[in-house]
């Protein structure tokens, strides 16, 4: 059925969400303050919700801007409907509020932590919001021989001529490699490209079907035909990683302050894309938790992003993680600092850390963890067996933070400051950082 719609607001999804008599509406490609006409398939008897499509804007709202993208917004043209970016027409400061109320509204209604009941600081917004990604997945579209993203809840490829998320080097470099893919017949299913400024190449991640001698000579051919891209690791599913030329660039720490030191990465490891809106992160992740002169125990350290930082200040730093190539990475750039690594799951050697040390002896004066999105089940009742005093958590899964910020809770500890932080504009997504007392 067709209905006329006022967007009230910008779900925790993404989408526009209005009301019409008793149903509440989630209608994509909608900002706030646009009235609308949609259509919505006739509610389930019972149903309050519903998601439609925009059928027309018929007045724009007062957080409407003009997306500069071409493949923005709904459209059968598969020019249109890039699932790149939900928030190319909504202004910058209208997405940091949404984001902003989607982070404290996922810490009340999971974590049962009342507004107000903890300090919550400002949104920290990213340097940039437009070509601030360093790295991104693109897949591979076969017959047009280019690195695309698909249409939005789709798997149909967008003609991807532009993209205003990636940075100028890496939407180069996606340029470059989709026809250089195509003439070294290799069809990858999914491609990681990372890109970096500091050494002005990038380098990819290509899951194929099959890594025999034959793919590994077409990833060499590769290797050359695209000057810029200065190595590959190539991965069958479920399979070892295999490398050409050399896929470890180095990073600067953060963008424009050399003083800060490089970092190493590889395509396949994880890092934050938004290198600048990282090093806000790094920073105020440091700044809540205090750590000079501690001994600090750093869950999920991954490639070290917070431990080179952690390791200048702190006394000392033991640092775990569990995939091989990322400690790889920080061992190469950090070994021989005061730092000792663990290869092994956080929540096991929090644990075993919290037996060595016995019943009331503190092993670790704070403690810093990033985990995925599945968050850091059963942390709370490990880190206070540990004796651990404080605790930064950094989360990317609003709904995984408020609930193990309440399990921390009911362990003993008291949110002292929560900080949303946005790595990825144009995009629902948040990141949360909170520190943790008792
Ligand atoms: C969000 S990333 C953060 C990495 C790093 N802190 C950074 O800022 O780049 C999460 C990290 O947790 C690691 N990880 C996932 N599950 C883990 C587990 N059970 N134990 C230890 N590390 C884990 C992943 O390999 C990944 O490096």
């Amino acid at each position: 059925m067709r209905i006329p719609l006022t967007i009230e607001a910008l779900a925790p999804g993404g989408e526009g969400v209005g009301r019409h008599g008793e149903l509440t509406a989630f209608v994509p490609w909608t900002a706030p303050g646009d009235r609308v006409l949609a259509d919505v398939p006739p509610p389930r008897p019972g149903a309050a919700t519903a998601h439609g499509a925009l059928v027309e804007l018929t007045a724009p709202g007062e957080a409407r801007v003009a997306a500069p993208c071409r493949h923005f917004g709904p459209g059968p043209s598969p020019d249109a409907a890039c699932g790149g970016c939900e928030w190319l027409h909504v202004a910058y400061p209208a997405q940091l509020a949404a984001k902003e109320r989607s982070l404290h509204e996922a810490l009340r209604r999971i974590g049962k932590l009342e507004p107000g009941s903890y300090p919550a600081r400002p949104i920290v917004p990213s340097p940039s919001p437009l070509r601030y990604r360093a790295r991104a997945k693109f897949h591979h579209d076969r017959a047009a021989g280019r690195l695309v993203f698909f249409r939005r809840r789709s798997h149909e490829p967008v003609r991807l001529r532009e993209c205003h998320l990636l940075s100028p080097g890496l939407d180069a470099l996606r340029e470059a490699v989709g026809p250089a893919l195509a003439a070294a017949r290799l069809s990858p299913r999914e491609v990681a490209l990372e890109w970096s400024d500091a050494a002005g190449r990038g380098a990819a991640w290509l899951l194929l079907p099959e890594v025999t001698a034959p793919v590994r000579a077409r990833a060499e051919a590769l290797l050359r035909d695209v000057p810029s891209l200065q190595g590959l690791v190539l991965q069958a599913e479920g399979g070892q990683p295999v490398t050409a030329g050399d896929p470890v660039l180095r990073h600067a720490r953060a963008p424009g302050r050399p003083e800060a030191g490089t970092q190493r990465s590889r395509p396949d490891v994880f890092q934050q894309a938004n290198r600048g809106a990282n090093a806000r992160l790094v920073e105020t992740a440091l700044e809540l938790l205090a750590p000079a002169g501690e001994d600090v125990l750093e869950l999920h350290c991954g490639a070290g992003n917070f431990t080179g930082p952690l390791s200048e200040q702190a006394r000392s730093v033991s640092a775990v993680e569990v995939q091989g190539p990322a400690l790889d990475l920080a061992r190469a750039d950090l070994g021989g600092r005061n730092v000792r690594f663990f290869a092994g799951d956080a929540l096991a050697l929090a644990r075993a850390f919290g037996r060595e040390a016995g019943p009331g002896a503190r092993r670790f004066g704070a403690a810093l963890l990033d985990p995925p999105r599945e968050g850091a089940r059963g942390i709370g009742p490990a880190l206070r067996d540990l004796g651990v005093p404080r605790a930064v958590y950094v989360s990317c899964d609003p709904a995984t933070f408020a609930r193990d910020l309440r399990a921390c809770v009911e362990a003993g500890y008291r949110v002292a400051a929560v900080v949303p932080v946005d790595m990825f504009p144009q995009t629902h997504h948040v990141e949360g950082v909170a520190l943790l007392e008792r």
